[in-house]
């Protein structure tokens, strides 16, 4: 349903974003990858926001820009979402039920819909201004998904949550996913694990993965060892220490390693291992 061809973008002269080809379709995708890698700037081209250089976005086979279906359908929550602090939770949707062009007779159903999607119905009164930052970001995802936008963009909506607070937006994720395509911008990788099918990796521009969580989980295969820390020199060949930790005393590492070790390797890599096999190239 929404297709992303040959798509190049440059600030000035500095080209970040190098021909990227994806496909989407109703599905929850996560889109990983370090600092300045991109995922900001090509959330912005795909939401229309940001004119590329080079390539097309097509939604149901029309640009973006030519089609009114697409206008209709998107949802946008940016990285930083922080206006509207004199608002009410109330009066910011409806404002939002605004821009949207949504039916006045529906919005009061629209906003409690939304609202109750988030679990924000309670604080429908509240101004924004005394909603905590967890609050404050499920809130964005609620006017994200006002008037049932089918096509939602989330820019890094986990960023600086608390545990309770993303295990809540996991939640969400499953409550509004059905017969949405949902494009989900994050360093955390446990929160791609926990809420989408999919997973496109980019680094400096480029795609460097697109599968399903479970393909890139594949990337590790034989390739990590918990192993005690004095155990790490004896890993024969390239290797990275992804974690130490400690277990009744004692020091052990999470290994990623290349070709076959005196260990024995870990039977179910996590999205993690997969994912730092491939940015690290032990592949
Ligand atoms: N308005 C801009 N003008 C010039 N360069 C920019 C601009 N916005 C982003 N960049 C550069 O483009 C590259 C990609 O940035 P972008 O914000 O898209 O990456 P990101 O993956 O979202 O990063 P982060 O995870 O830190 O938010 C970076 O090198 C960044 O410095």
């Amino acid at each position: 349903m929404l297709t992303v061809k040959n798509l190049s973008k440059s600030y000035g002269r500095k080209k970040v974003l190098h021909s990227i080809d994806l496909e989407f379709d109703n599905h929850v995708y996560g889109l990983l990858g370090a600092n300045g890698a991109g995922k900001t700037t090509l959330i912005r081209c795909m939401t229309g926001l940001y004119e590329p250089q080079q390539g097309e976005i097509l939604y149901h086979s029309q640009p973006i820009k030519k089609s009114p279906a697409f206008l209709h359908d998107l949802g946008y929550l940016p990285q930083a979402f922080g206006m509207f602090q004199e608002l009410t939770l109330y009066e910011m949707m409806e404002y939002i039920c605004c821009l949207k062009k949504i039916d006045k007779s529906q919005c009061n159903n629209e906003i409690e819909h939304a609202l109750s999607s988030v679990n924000l119905e309670d604080k429908i009164h509240e101004r924004i201004k005394t909603l905590s930052g967890g609050m404050v970001r499920r809130a964005g995802i609620a006017q994200a998904i006002l008037g049932f936008s089918k096509v939602i963009f989330l820019d890094e909506p986990t960023a600086g949550l608390d545990p309770g607070e993303r295990a809540r937006f996991k939640n969400t994720i499953n409550t509004i996913k059905n017969d949405r395509m949902i494009l989900i911008s994050t360093h955390i990788v446990e929160d791609v694990d926990a809420c989408c099918q999919n997973v496109i990796v980019i680094e400096e521009g480029r795609v460097l993965f697109q599968g399903t969580c479970e393909q890139l989980k594949q990337a590790a295969t034989q390739k990590v060892y918990q192993i005690k820390a004095e155990d790490s020199d004896n890993i024969i060949g390239e290797k990275f220490i992804l974690k130490v930790s400690e277990v009744e005393g004692e020091i052990y590492h999470r290994v990623l390693a290349q070709g076959k070790q005196n260990y024995p390797y870990e039977k179910n890599p996590t999205l993690e291992d997969g994912y730092m096999c491939l940015v690290k190239g032990i592949a």
